[in-house]
């Protein structure tokens, strides 16, 4: 309908939003509608139960619970719900599908006349869930349906039925604008005898120019086809996603736990694990699967809490993190968790008296004992009981009792009556104690912490310069984020004892017929134990990796015992490591995930930096990684990057002043990008500039995005580690705006104040 200088006839965009509200009305009325079914749900249910039989009160239960979960979705749907709508011509099968929609993607052969016209056959709207009118026709397709697909996957260059894609901007009850998007430009479409118009500039520009907060929000009306593609990719496996900064990998992790839930609830009962670089991270993108009306069986966790009770954010020093992140430290792991128990404080002498004798054990033979005991790899902690009985047969030994019979089963019983009496002596069961006691993860990283012992856990394994280092940083207070992946592998190579089982609560029954003592407890077998243990452990049914090229091999092992029996999806960007060593790191990935066939996926548009940004970026990628290319910025705003160097007041009063100057020239966030060493101090500049702008370390910089960004001394951010190119150029990349780039003197800025490293 638009002319050819895409000027509408008056009156036509008021029209359009009449239409689209008179739907979104109806939509609301027929929710009403529900909600006052599930409310008289309740009260029905609430008086059911006061009826007050067993079978009333299950039945009240299920239906309260059932209405409950009903209002609640409908309740947080209704912000924004209905976003999209397509016209599409007439399908090839001609026929309708379980969602009214045709089941065909592709046109029918005359759909399209000679003379290039053609009716719309079918209308659908698409919205965060599903809502049926009274006969069951559909008034609102969920996203993640087979019916919706098209409204993302539908392309100019392949565009099946679509004619037109229209997103409908809303607020509450109220239609505010529609952006649509042509998929057959060269058509004219006839809808009910009026020609199709087609308003807006789309919807992704209008998306991609809002100004950023502090949390990410969903992109559920504007995915693009490339990521459709991922999100709904069968979850057989493993889902292998690479893309370049801005590319949507985040945004495409999170609406694929939405799509799996929605496609098969109770197999992913089990829970979906989202494995984040920081907490940061965690906080940013927490509020998308809410807002697609997931909650409850997704955990977003930092890699730094994975472990309960560890809630790590602090970092080690580069050289420090490179040796504990490395799968070397698994020897040493090893060994140390072994060797702990040769600590200066265990006792060295066994005294027991048993058939009256005094019989004693030295330090030599204990060694040998808890040498051969140790035999194996079975873990430590499970071992305590053969630890028991190897000393129970050198005190037998040293009794002189074990010639005593000629009897075998004299001398058996003989044998029994020595264990009990040996067992049950104070003195013995506070020896084992002392001397096998139950270790701790923790207690291993302590006796890890005093360099002596270390070196010898790490002997031909870490150099001496290692070993002094990583001794170091684990007397530190607080756990770091490599600190927590050691934790959990020592936890495997520890091992949980079975505890005793709780006391039942004695069945008066039981008493008087004394059947407790005529059923000894049985002891767990070893396989028991091994299958009770597995089970106990945190395992899901599908494991996200966001930035899965930061996870180093020990991280890579922690993840993998998550997720042994599960389906992946695994996003990242090589050229975005910070690990030093990224070979190693996929190596212990490809182990991590097994033999399991991989499905690749690349990403190859930018939607958060104009090309501008990118541009620049793209020469520290030139630098990090020869070779390998940047994807295409899809949008351009015309500000180049500034270049700032030092003023008067030095690098403090600079980057302040560039800050506040960005404040004033977008809308919504600035971060500052600082060198790891020099996050405390960044925060003290920017402390009066309110909350809108914040400082960072380079790597908590990962997965982020600001309007505007202030990148400080790019040298010293690329020196900080061997990685540190790849680390600067994630910083270059974090602004959906502008970019400042302050200069300090190791930069070397020319006379226009642009740094060595960012100069052609
Ligand atoms: N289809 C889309 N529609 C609207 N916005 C999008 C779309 N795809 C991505 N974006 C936006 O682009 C930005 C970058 O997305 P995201 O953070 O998921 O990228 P990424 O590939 O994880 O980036 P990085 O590797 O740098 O962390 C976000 O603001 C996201 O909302």
């Amino acid at each position: 309908m638009a002319d050819v200088n895409g000027v509408l006839p008056s009156g036509t965009r008021d029209r359009e939003i009449g239409a689209e509200q008179a739907h979104l009305d109806q939509v609301y009325r027929r929710l009403e509608e529900k909600i006052h079914e599930a409310e008289f749900l309740m009260n029905d249910a609430a008086k059911r139960g006061q009826v007050g039989t067993p079978g009333a009160l299950a039945e009240r239960d299920a239906q309260v619970y059932r209405a409950g979960v009903h209002l609640n979705r409908l309740n947080n749907e209704f912000e924004d719900f209905l976003f999209g709508r397509i016209d599409l011509l007439l399908g090839k099968d001609g026929k309708k599908g379980p969602d009214g929609a045709y089941t065909s993607v592709d046109a029918a052969d005359d759909a399209v006349r000679p003379d290039n016209t053609a009716e719309i056959a079918e209308t659908l709207h698409i919205g965060r869930i599903g809502v049926l009118d009274a006969d069951y026709a559909p008034l609102v397709i969920d996203w993640r349906a087979p019916a919706a697909a098209p409204f993302y996957r539908s392309t100019p260059v392949d565009p099946g039925r679509v004619v037109r894609r229209r997103v409908i901007r809303s607020k509450g009850r109220k239609v505010l604008g529609v952006e649509d998007d042509l998929m057959r430009p060269e058509l004219t479409a006839y809808l009910d005898g009026e020609q199709l118009p087609v308003l807006g500039d789309g919807a992704l520009m209008a998306a991609l120019g809002q100004a950023r907060s502090h949390t990410m929000r969903d992109i559920v009306a504007s995915i693009q086809a490339e990521q459709d593609l991922v999100i709904r990719a069968p979850a057989a496996s493993v889902t292998y996603v690479e893309g370049g900064p801005g590319t949507g990998k985040t945004a495409v992790a999170l609406h694929r736990a939405a799509y799996l839930l929605y496609q098969d609830r109770r197999r992913y009962a089990g829970g979906i694990l989202i494995v984040s670089p920081t907490p940061l991270l965690v906080a940013y993108t927490e509020g998308v699967l809410p807002s697609l009306g997931e909650e409850g069986q997704v955990a977003i966790r930092a890699v730094g809490s994975l472990v309960d009770g560890a809630e790590a954010s602090l970092y080690d020093e580069p050289a420090v993190a490179r040796v504990k992140g490395s799968s070397r430290m698994l020897k040493v792991l090893r060994k140390a968790a072994r060797g702990v128990l040769e600590s200066p404080e265990a006792p060295t002498r066994l005294r027991v008296v048993a058939f009256g004798r005094r019989i004693e054990l030295g330090a030599d033979e204990l060694d040998r004992i808890r040498h051969n005991t140790l035999g194996g790899t079975a873990p430590v902690n499970l071992l305590r009981p053969r630890a028991r009985k190897l000393l129970l047969d050198a005190l037998w030994s040293r009794s002189g009792a074990a010639g005593r019979h000629a009897d075998p089963e004299l001398a058996a019983e003989l044998r029994s009556s020595f264990d009990e009496d040996v067992r049950s002596e104070d003195e013995f069961v506070a020896f084992l104690d002392a001397w096998w006691p139950e270790i701790t993860p923790r207690q291993v990283l302590t006796a890890m912490a005093e360099e002596k012992r270390l070196g010898r856990f790490a002997r031909r394994v870490l150099n001496p310069g290692e070993t002094r280092r990583v001794a170091r940083s684990l007397r530190r207070d607080g756990l770091t984020v490599h600190d927590v992946a050691l934790l959990d592998e020592l936890q495997t190579l520890l091992g949980t004892p079975a505890r005793p089982k709780k006391k039942r609560e004695l069945d008066p029954l039981d008493q008087l017929t004394g059947l407790d003592e005529l059923m000894p407890q049985r002891e767990e077998t070893q396989r028991e134990r091994a299958e009770r243990l597995a089970q106990e452990r945190v395992e899901y049914a599908h494991v996200i990796v966001d930035e899965a090229q930061d996870l180093t091999p020990m991280q890579w092992r922690m993840v993998g015992r998550r997720g042994r029996h599960a389906t992946w999806t695994v996003v990242g960007d090589p050229a975005q490591s910070s690990w030093s060593d990224p070979d190693e790191a996929a190596a212990a990935r490809d182990e991590a995930l097994g033999s399991r066939p991989r499905r690749r996926f690349e990403l190859t548009v930018n939607y958060r930096n104009p090309s501008e940004i990118a541009d620049l970026a793209a020469k520290v990628l030139a630098l990090a990684m020869p070779g390998s290319e940047s994807p295409k910025a899809v949008r351009s705003t015309g500000v180049e990057p500034r270049f700032a160097v030092l003023r008067d007041g030095g690098l403090a009063a600079s980057v302040r002043a560039e800050a506040a100057e960005l404040l004033e020239r977008v809308d919504g966030t600035v971060g500052v990008v600082v060198a790891m060493r020099r996050r405390a101090e960044a925060a003290r500049w920017l402390a009066d500039l309110g909350d809108r702008v914040v400082a960072l370390g380079s790597l908590e910089a990962k997965g982020l995005e600001y309007d505007a960004t202030v990148v400080v001394s790019p040298a010293e951010i690329a020196d900080e580690s061997p990685a540190g190119l790849r680390v600067l150029y994630v910083a270059l990349t974090r602004a959906t705006q502008q970019l400042t780039v302050v200069s300090g003197e190791r930069d070397e800025p020319d006379a226009a104040g642009v740094p060595d490293l960012l100069r052609d």
